[in-house]
């Protein structure tokens, strides 16, 4: 803990009691206790160091996370971890690397596809870290079209063997995460033909690297796809370019659980949804929103601690500056970002228990809810990931000059997170995705079939078509059903709008195709939707600590009435509000960022970031910015010498030129 915490009066003026807060925020008080423990773990080991990280060249970088992740699976042995304490320790290393792949999707590929056989064979050597895995999905030609994937996998009865292939240079395997350099075997996407048909896309179990040497294995070609956006950031990652010629994979490492191919060579699919094949994107595109929380929140409580500090301006009679969190400016634009990265855990807890739900549901072979997992799991993953990448850069700017720096830990932050937005699919894809099911729900509402889920509210059509705000006060949308009228009557309002204007088109799928970015808006208010509605039912439960209900319930409006705000011609166009009314909305968020202001610092104190997870000067725990930055600069390799390298090859010259040149005049 600091000696002197620069931020002190600030913390005194928190109207609640942080300590509770952390719970809320965490989940549970085992949650709270698990993460510190986990977070000063990885803080106090140096070989976890990773303030240098922006500064190390590719290769360098590289090593550096395999050092890493070497070193935090010794530490899991060595102290025997719990699978939830391992994956904490991972999120706190905070570097990308192939464990990510490995635990993220390889092996839940293996457990959601493989048939209880297959997973006995190869799980345990997964967890054991015998093999390494990664996830072969995307192509040099395809990542969003997964049917239009050009990898064959053809069975040949004579060997009982499949032959997998890349029959195109853009059928190779382009960006898995891992492939480039560490993993040993890949879970492989490619095109199933046997008895000459094509019976589309399936998962297979393919060795790439020897087990002795690393090398690659005949046939097959592999490296990485190069540099990535960023100093630092993603660039620990090696994404892979892999390419077959004609390798030869056993018949039982096909992933057989949904589909199976006989010793003859028939193709026999199971009695489930052909979907299921699609489950570990759906499992990932889960924890993505959980994830972005903890990015959001991480960029937020850099800003917030930072703004605390930075004065300028207004000086009176000699006294201090002004806090640029007391400007206006400043607050509208960084506490409706505090309450998103609230609004982002609430409803990524939410989440993933529905993604729970549904799997046990699965296993009892209940197909029921898989749209409403694929509907959710994609519009939340494209929403948050969006709304986080947006908000790391705004962070910067609210940072100012400093903001730029590496030092600050955002531009390291944003370019790590970008691509969050395009990895798990496209955030465009996935949002029309929303649309499909959204506009399926519309067209059956007219036979009477009543939606479920996140959809039930469209099972009030008659009322949310017509309705009127009652608003009339600025504290009538402190109310929350007022706000979960308004955001249903807009969010459905929308849907039908867009269903109406396909409807006239000359069939469905032109229709949607002309109308996709009216789609794409009737598919955000629908997400919206279902996070402010997870809000309001959260802030609804009993929440212990003194002032932490009133703090969520403040932050909860923050982010509703920040989103009408934003959205304001949407509900203005759908009629669901007034002028007036959303003048009033309006104006009950300026009150609003009012009482967040004494709280601010504390509630992201709440996060309970060590500063080696948040690695910033400028976020720092005890506020003490400057030192810290000054420090921080000499740092750099620049300053290594006193004089640069390349002085007396490129500017000794120059300089004494000119004064040869100034001298002869
Ligand atoms: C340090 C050491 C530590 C060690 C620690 C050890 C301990 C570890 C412990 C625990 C570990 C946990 C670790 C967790 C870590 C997690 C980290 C993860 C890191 C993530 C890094 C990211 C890396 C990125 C990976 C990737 O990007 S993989 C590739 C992703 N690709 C995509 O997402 C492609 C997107 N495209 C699609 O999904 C589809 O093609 C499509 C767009 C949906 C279209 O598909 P198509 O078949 O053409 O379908 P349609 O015709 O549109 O629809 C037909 C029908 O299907 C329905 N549908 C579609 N998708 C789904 C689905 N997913 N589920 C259910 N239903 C679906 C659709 O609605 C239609 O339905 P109807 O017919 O009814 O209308
Ligand atoms: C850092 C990173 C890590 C990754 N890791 C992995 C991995 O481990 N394994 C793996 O298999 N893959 C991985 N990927 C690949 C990733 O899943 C794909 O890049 C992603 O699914 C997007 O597909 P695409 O690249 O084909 O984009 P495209 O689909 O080509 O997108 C290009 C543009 O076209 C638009 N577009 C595409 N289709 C439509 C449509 N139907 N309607 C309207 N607009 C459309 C998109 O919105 C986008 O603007 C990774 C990617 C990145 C960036």
């Amino acid at each position: 803990m600091a000696e002197v915490d620069h931020l002190a009066a600030e913390r005194a003026t928190a109207r609640f009691d942080v300590e509770e807060m952390k719970v809320a925020w965490a989940g549970s008080r085992h949650a709270v206790h698990v993460a510190d423990r986990m977070a000063r773990l990885v803080a106090s080991d140096p070989v976890f160091r990773k303030d240098n990280r922006t500064m190390l060249s590719r290769k360098e970088l590289f090593k550096d996370t395999l050092r890493k992740a070497a070193h935090a699976w010794k530490r899991i042995v060595e102290l025997r971890l719990t699978e939830e304490e391992a994956d904490l320790l991972r999120q706190y290393v905070d570097q990308p690397g192939y464990v990510d792949l490995h635990w993220g999707m390889f092996v839940p590929a293996i457990k959601g596809q493989g048939t209880e056989e297959q997973q006995h064979k190869w799980l345990p050597l997964a967890y054991k870290f015998q093999i390494i895995g990664c996830y072969a999905q995307t192509e040099l030609g395809h990542g969003s079209n997964v049917q239009g994937l050009e990898t064959t996998a053809t069975f040949d009865p004579k060997t009982d063997e499949f032959v997998i292939h890349s029959p195109t240079l853009t059928s190779s395997k382009w960006w898995p995460g891992g492939l480039g350099k560490a993993s040993t075997h890949a879970v492989v996407y490619a095109r199933l033909i046997t008895e000459g048909k094509d019976y589309g896309i399936h998962g297979f179990i393919v060795q790439l690297r020897s087990l002795e040497d690393h090398s690659p294995l005949p046939g097959v070609t592999l490296g990485d796809i190069g540099g990535k956006f960023g100093s630092g950031a993603y660039n620990s990652m090696d994404n892979g370019v892999l390419r077959f010629d004609h390798v030869r994979i056993p018949r039982d490492q096909m992933l057989m659980r949904l589909s199976q191919v006989t010793r003859e060579g028939k193709y026999v699919h199971s009695n489930v949804p052909k979907q299921l094949l699609y489950g570990t994107m759906v499992y990932v595109r889960q924890s993505i929103v959980a994830d972005a929380s903890k990015a959001l929140s991480r960029a937020v409580c850099i800003a917030v601690r930072y703004s605390a500090v930075r004065k300028q301006f207004g000086s009176q009679d000699g006294g201090p500056e002004t806090q640029v969190l007391n400007y206006k400016t400043q607050q509208s634009r960084l506490f409706p970002l505090l309450a998103s990265a609230y609004a982002f855990r609430f409803v990524g807890d939410w989440l993933n228990w529905l993604y729970t739900d549904v799997t046990q549901k699965l296993e009892a072979k209940d197909f029921s809810t898989l749209q409403e997992a694929h509907a959710c799991t994609a519009g939340l993953k494209a929403v948050t990931t969006s709304v986080t990448a947006d908000a790391i850069e705004e962070c910067r700017k609210l940072c100012g000059g400093h903001g730029y720096l590496n030092s600050s830990g955002l531009p390291e932050l944003f370019a790590v997170y970008v691509p969050a937005c395009t990895y798990e699919g496209d955030n465009v894809v996935l949002l029309l995705q929303v649309a499909r099911i959204l506009m399926k729900t519309v067209s059956q509402l007219a036979s009477g079939k009543q939606p479920v889920g996140t959809m039930a509210y469209m099972g009030k059509v008659q009322y949310l078509m017509q309705c009127k705000s009652a608003v009339s006060s600025a504290e009538d949308w402190l109310n929350p059903d007022a706000i979960q009228e308004a955001f249903e009557a807009r969010a459905l309002r929308m849907a039908v709008n867009c269903a109406q204007n396909i409807s006239q088109a000359a069939s469905q799928e032109e229709g949607f195709y002309e109308r996709s970015p009216d789609l794409l808006e009737a598919a955000v208010a629908h997400i919206q939707l279902i996070i402010v509605t997870k809000f309001i039912e959260k802030v609804h439960q009993e929440i212990p600590g003194h002032g932490v209900k009133e703090q969520l319930q403040a932050l909860c409006n923050v982010y509703a009435l920040y989103i009408l705000h934003k959205h304001l011609g949407d509900f203005l166009a759908t009629g669901c509000i007034t002028p007036r009314q959303g003048a009033l909305a309006n104006e009950q968020l300026g009150k609003l960022y009012a009482q967040v202001r004494p709280n601010a610092v504390a509630l992201v104190d709440a996060f309970n970031y060590t500063d080696h997870y948040l690695g910033s000067v400028l976020g720092r725990y005890d506020g003490d910015v400057y030192p810290a930055l000054y420090e921080e600069a000499w740092k750099d390799p620049l300053n290594e010498t006193v004089v640069p390298e390349g002085y007396h090859e490129y500017l000794r010259p120059l300089i004494k030129q000119q004064q040869l040149k100034l001298s002869r005049l």
